[in-house]
């Protein structure tokens, strides 16, 4: 499909809204062209007097004539001018309503892709077409769309006028058209490309800079100013090179037109005055001739901005389009799973899951029964934060189930899976919100004591005391003016607020001091009571407690039991326990 049609079915409840403006854009050209042939009849009454149009209209009396000429001239400009209010007030509202639509629709889409989809793309890029792409909607609805309709329009018209005036003439005088034509859309085949380029481009500087500025701290600490605004400056290099090529052709377009018009504009002003000599056409019809020349071909070197107007907004429209068409993989629907007849038991079956080629997870098997605490140690890499994923189905394991409750996860609306979830990530995510926002994240209205309580749960009611505004001190862009430790106890405090049937905690390291560690085992042992627990756990004595430890080694389980049965065994574990206390020792 083409990109316009494409847009115009995407855009279908707005027709209307798009045929009414499209109506007074015409309209307003009719209103637009009439002046013109006001100046034939004017030089048509003052040469030919009594034997003029207007008096073949009945109105005799020459002053009269000039009368009704200047009454119909005030019309038509009222006219011109109310159906310009009235097309410019469509379009716009048009291209606010339509942007509006597209943005909401493009960013509730790409929401639903799946986790892989992000990880193919660069932010920065997509940013651009959610951001950026989205607007060029409305350059191209205020300007181009009502432009196209009008040269149209004023080609139709004026093309009437010159056949009804002067047929012999209308053929030369109009020969430029279909050259133009030609011309524009050759044009627009050639620079389509370049401007793909283009925002291409634009898409890789904004994901350069979007992933600089979030890592502004690496770069300080590394010394790789320079070495940064090296990359910066190749990726903006190249957005200049990618832009002066389509420069080069939409420079070119303009000039070439005007040089076809040229063509016209002389045969109308020669030959029209040859006929006009020889009194085979009006002084008034020569006159309205040449100056409708001048209306019929001059919008048409427009026509060619339009039409680049056209092509970089058409680009940047399919790339969102884009966007919208790309299938949601790991759908939404699925079967109810209404809160409070969860229990929560969990078993993964058979499961082996890769990132592309990478396998990393091979055939594990597991059960949790409803309630109690199951710990995932092991070695980095080793597939345990993997696993966690693809309970909350944020990939879709090629073989094996994993089965909440008895019903496979897949069967299940997945809203209603993620509800059940309290997920505490190695890589919190806070908002630009105060303390108690992004406590009470995604939950709503909550009340103050609600919020407070969640935080003691996860200990961290102490530290949020003793922040300047208590609950309410903001927490900055992406919680940067908390410590990791201080984002992980918000995290917490927020899964504990979901009060989820089954919590995970994805613990990011074992490099906590014993007072965190404390900590942490004394919120565990509160929040994993009545639900069933996921830890994964780098330092082991934080899990010591839990009903069963699972330690996985290149995406196997390769031993499980409670810590004392590990122990007695002297495998992986124990030798990893001996490790981490020995080191304590020391
Ligand atoms: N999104 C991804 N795309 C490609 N590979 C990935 C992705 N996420 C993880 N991996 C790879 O999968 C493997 C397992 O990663 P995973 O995060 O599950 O390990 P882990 O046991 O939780 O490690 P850690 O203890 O360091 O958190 C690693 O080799 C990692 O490089």
């Amino acid at each position: 499909m083409s990109s316009l049609s494409r847009l115009f079915h995407y855009a279908r409840q707005y027709r209307r809204d798009a045929y009414l403006a499209s109506a007074f854009s015409a309209i307003n050209k009719f209103f637009d062209i009439l002046p013109e042939v006001l100046i034939g009849v004017a030089v048509d009454v003052v040469v030919s007097k009594q034997d003029s149009f207007l008096a073949r209209l009945g109105i005799t009396d020459s002053f009269d004539q000039l009368l009704w000429l200047g009454g119909l001239t005030v019309l038509i400009w009222a006219g011109e001018s109310l159906f310009e209010y009235l097309y410019q007030l469509r379009w716009r509202n048009l291209a606010q309503n339509l942007q509006h639509a597209l943005r909401l629709d493009a960013y509730g889409h790409v929401q639903k892709l799946p986790l892989s989809y992000f990880e193919d793309k660069r932010t920065g890029s997509l940013m651009s077409i959610l951001n950026d792409d989205i607007n060029q909607m409305e350059r191209f609805l205020n300007g181009g769309a009502n432009s196209i309709i009008q040269v149209v329009c004023s080609s139709i018209m004026v093309g009437a006028v010159f056949f009804y005036l002067a047929p012999q003439l209308a053929m030369l005088a109009l020969f430029p058209v279909p050259l133009i034509l030609v011309g524009t859309f050759w044009f627009q085949k050639r620079i389509a490309p370049r401007y793909s380029a283009v925002r291409e481009a634009a898409g890789v500087i904004n994901g350069r800079l979007s992933n600089n500025l979030l890592g502004i701290a690496t770069i300080k600490a590394f010394t790789a100013e320079a070495f940064e605004a090296e990359h910066i400056r190749q990726a903006s290099e190249h957005y200049r090179q990618t832009n002066a090529a389509a420069i080069r052709l939409s420079s070119a377009i303009i000039p070439v037109i005007r040089m076809a018009i040229l063509a016209g504009f002389v045969v109308t002003l020669v030959y029209g005055g040859w006929l006009a000599l020889h009194g085979d056409i009006g002084v008034g019809s020569y006159s309205v001739l040449v100056y409708l020349t001048q209306r019929l071909l001059w919008p048409l070197v427009g026509l060619a901005d339009i039409a680049d107007l056209y092509q970089r907004s058409m680009t940047a429209i399919d790339r969102v389009l884009d966007v919208l068409s790309t299938p949601v993989s790991i759908p939404y629907d699925g079967k109810a799973l209404p809160s409070g007849t969860v229990s929560g038991s969990l078993a993964f079956e058979n499961l082996s899951f890769g990132y592309g080629d990478l396998t990393v997870l091979h055939n594990v098997s597991l059960t949790v029964p409803a309630g109690r605490t199951v710990a995932f140690v092991g070695a980095t890499g080793s597939g345990k934060s993997t696993l966690v994923k693809l309970l909350l189905r944020f990939y879709e394991a090629p073989a094996g189930a994993i089965r909440l409750d008895g019903h496979d996860i897949r069967e299940l609306s997945l809203t209603d899976l993620r509800r059940q979830i309290g997920y505490v990530s190695q890589d919190v995510f806070l908002t630009d919100g105060s303390v108690a926002d992004n406590i009470a994240y995604g939950m709503g209205e909550v009340g103050r004591s609600a919020i407070e309580a969640a935080a003691r749960a996860a200990e961290a009611h102490e530290f949020i005391a003793r922040l300047p505004q208590g609950y309410d001190t903001p927490v900055g862009e992406r919680g940067q003016k908390l410590s990791g430790g201080q984002r992980q106890r918000l995290a917490l405090a927020r899964a504990i607020l979901k009060d989820p049937r089954i919590l995970i905690l994805d613990e990011a390291t074992s490099a906590v001091d014993n007072e965190t560690e404390a900590a942490i085992q004394r919120s565990l042992d509160v929040v994993s009571r009545g639900r069933t627990t996921l830890v994964i756990a780098h330092r082991l004595s934080t899990v010591r407690h839990a009903d069963c430890i699972h330690v996985m080694e290149h995406g196997q389980i390769v031993e499980s039991g409670t810590h004392a049965l590990l122990l007695a065994q002297n495998g992986s574990y124990a030798a990893l326990w001996r490790l981490q206390t020995g080191e304590r020792q020391a």
